[in-house]
């Protein structure tokens, strides 16, 4: 018998998505939750050498810091059967052989009154990753985010997709980090798009 002989369609793993994954799953998913997990404040201090920015100048993307008085809100995805085996043979490729991420097992509370705790997986980039950048001002941050791309986009796309995100699953929460950098980036905008038009066709 193979692994994979044993995903039933009652086999379930739920995985916890906080930057690229809550607005671009790219897997397929039984359904979804908006929540969050504690002990943890999501950063933009990993560098990003492939979907966001290159070797020669690094994106900024966000993974997760431990710290007991935060939380961070997100979306947990649950897989079932063999959508299990596709998505962690899926995740594996883009989030850590190109970004770099470890997995980790962390507690998910979903919003909602009488919603249950759940176990779930989540993509995390630790300090002693080569292309952990670690903290910066906002306002460094955005900069270094106004000018990065990758294979996969502009690195602004990446923040301000994540921002949307946040305004419109999670209005309730202040993430100061997040709308600080954005607020940032989006002024250095008009200067970037004097400097360089291209920019406009984004
Ligand atoms: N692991 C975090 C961050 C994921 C993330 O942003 N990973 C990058 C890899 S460096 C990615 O997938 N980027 C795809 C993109 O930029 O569109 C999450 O759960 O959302």
């Amino acid at each position: 018998m193979k692994p994979q002989d044993i995903l039933t369609e009652k086999t379930s793993l739920w995985i916890f998505g906080y930057g690229s994954l809550v607005w671009k799953p790219d897997f397929e998913f039984r359904r979804s939750k908006v929540g969050y997990i504690q002990g943890y404040k999501r950063r933009f201090w990993h560098g990003d050498n492939f979907h966001r920015g290159n070797d020669e100048m690094l994106g900024r993307v966000v993974t997760l810091v431990e710290d007991d008085d935060e939380c961070t809100w997100g979306v947990a995805y649950e897989v079932t059967g063999a959508q299990i085996e596709e998505s962690l043979k899926y995740l594996n490729v883009r989030e850590a052989v190109r970004g770099g991420y470890i997995t980790k097992a962390v507690e998910f509370i979903p919003r909602g009154d009488g919603e249950a705790p759940l176990l779930a997986l989540v993509y995390i980039a630790t300090a002693d990753n080569p292309i952990y950048l670690g903290p910066a001002s906002c306002e460094e941050i955005a900069a270094q985010i106004a000018v990065s791309h990758g294979k996969t986009g502009h690195n602004i796309e990446y923040l301000l997709r994540l921002a949307d995100f946040m305004r419109a699953c999670c209005p309730e929460v202040a993430d100061n980090h997040l709308f600080s950098i954005e607020a940032s980036a989006l002024a250095l905008v008009p200067y970037l798009l004097a400097s360089n038009p291209a920019l406009s066709t984004l």
